[in-house]
């Protein structure tokens, strides 16, 4: 039903002349598949389910029980508002529901728990359906992403999660490591893309601008699919190391006309309420396409979606739930909301 990545992509050029190529250069598949429409296996797909169940447990845990053999009184609306709260879904988006499901509960003549449970979670999935937005690829060649997050969000390795996702689809993918904050980093990627056969773009002279530049200049030479930019971490209070993303912004868009295709913002779920925060600050100084949120396992603050939902609707590409490949996928509402309150 749902692919990994959608569109058609078109056939890449001829590769030309490396420009930087430090790490082995990924032979571009002949031929490459139609990935529309991609069928999930049932059983990977249920596996999905039953890691994002698992992943998202702590923030169920305290919505789930409410309903169990629970009364229709103010009782349960003053839970169910204290359980969205400590989900960090935040005031906004708790009154919203909780006006909307008491609407609803009054106008559908709603008895029992079951069937205020159902209303609730229709009225997230409509809330949060708007977020889900699949990701595209195939629209150019190559389509250049730049990542973008806080220290730790889980930047890189989001995208080498994205890369090989991208290469089990028959992408060809060229890296840039523009972390050059982080010497670590940097090496860090490289070692990866060594092992994953990805070309990484990497320069020591530690300016991400020129190394985005080249990776774009080099990522058009090739035919590349797709040239992902890597960039260090920074808060955006952090505003010298804001005018700096800003620059790689720009800096790409000189490289090739309407790049970046796709800006980037990885939150780390954990964050909660502070996430919102982050994906306004980005959104202002970088008009972000999306985000992929991350570590939605092992946090009790799933419920930032709703925030965003709400506050700030930027499109959620992807949503993580662990340190594995698979644990990283494309966002759809129905499933996050049955993972909920399933
Ligand atoms: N549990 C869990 N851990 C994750 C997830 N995504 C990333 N991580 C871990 O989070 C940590 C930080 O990830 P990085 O990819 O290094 O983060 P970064 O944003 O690139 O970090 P900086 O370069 O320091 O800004 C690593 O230990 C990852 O394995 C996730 O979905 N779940």
């Amino acid at each position: 039903m749902f692919s990994f990545f959608k569109k058609k992509p078109v056939a890449p050029e001829a590769p030309a002349a490396p420009v930087v190529a430090p790490a082995p250069v990924a032979a571009p598949a002949p031929d490459l598949p139609d990935l529309l429409p991609i069928e999930e296996p049932a059983e990977k797909k249920q596996s999905w389910m039953a890691r994002l169940k698992a992943g998202l447990s702590k923030t169920s845990n305290n919505l789930s029980v409410l309903f169990v053999g629970a009364k229709i009184d103010d009782d349960l609306y003053d839970e169910l508002e204290a359980a969205l709260l400590m989900a960090d879904a935040g005031v906004d988006a708790t009154t919203y529901l909780l006006d909307a499901l008491k609407r609803k509960v009054k106008e559908d003549k709603l008895l029992d728990a079951a069937a205020v449970k159902a209303a609730l979670k229709q009225l997230l999935i409509e809330l949060l359906t708007p977020l889900q937005r699949p990701f595209e690829l195939g629209r150019h060649t190559p389509t250049v992403m730049m990542i973008s997050g806080v220290n730790g969000a889980g930047k890189t390795t989001t995208i080498g999660k994205l890369a090989k996702h991208m290469q089990t689809h028959g992408q060809s993918v060229l890296l840039a490591a523009g972390d050059t904050f982080r010497a670590a980093a940097r090496e860090q990627l490289m070692v990866w893309g060594q092992r994953n056969n990805i070309t990484v773009i990497s320069q020591a002279s530690g300016d991400p601008a020129a190394v985005s530049f080249d990776a774009v200049q080099s990522g058009k030479a090739k035919g590349m699919d797709v040239v992902m930019i890597d960039t260090a971490g920074r808060l955006p209070t952090q505003l010298h190391l804001m005018e700096e993303l800003k620059k790689v912004q720009r800096v790409l868009g000189k490289g090739m006309d309407g790049a970046p295709h796709e800006t980037l913002l990885v939150i780390d779920g954990n964050t909660g309420q502070n996430a919102l925060a982050q994906v306004k600050a980005f959104d202002d100084a970088l008009k972000l396409t999306g985000l992929v949120i991350t570590k939605l396992d092992g946090t009790a603050k799933g419920g930032v979606l709703a925030a965003i939902a709400r506050v700030r609707p930027v499109p959620v590409y992807f949503i993580g739930v662990g340190e594995k490949i698979e644990d990283l996928q494309p966002f759809v509402a129905a499933e996050f909301v049955e993972a909920l309150l399933g």
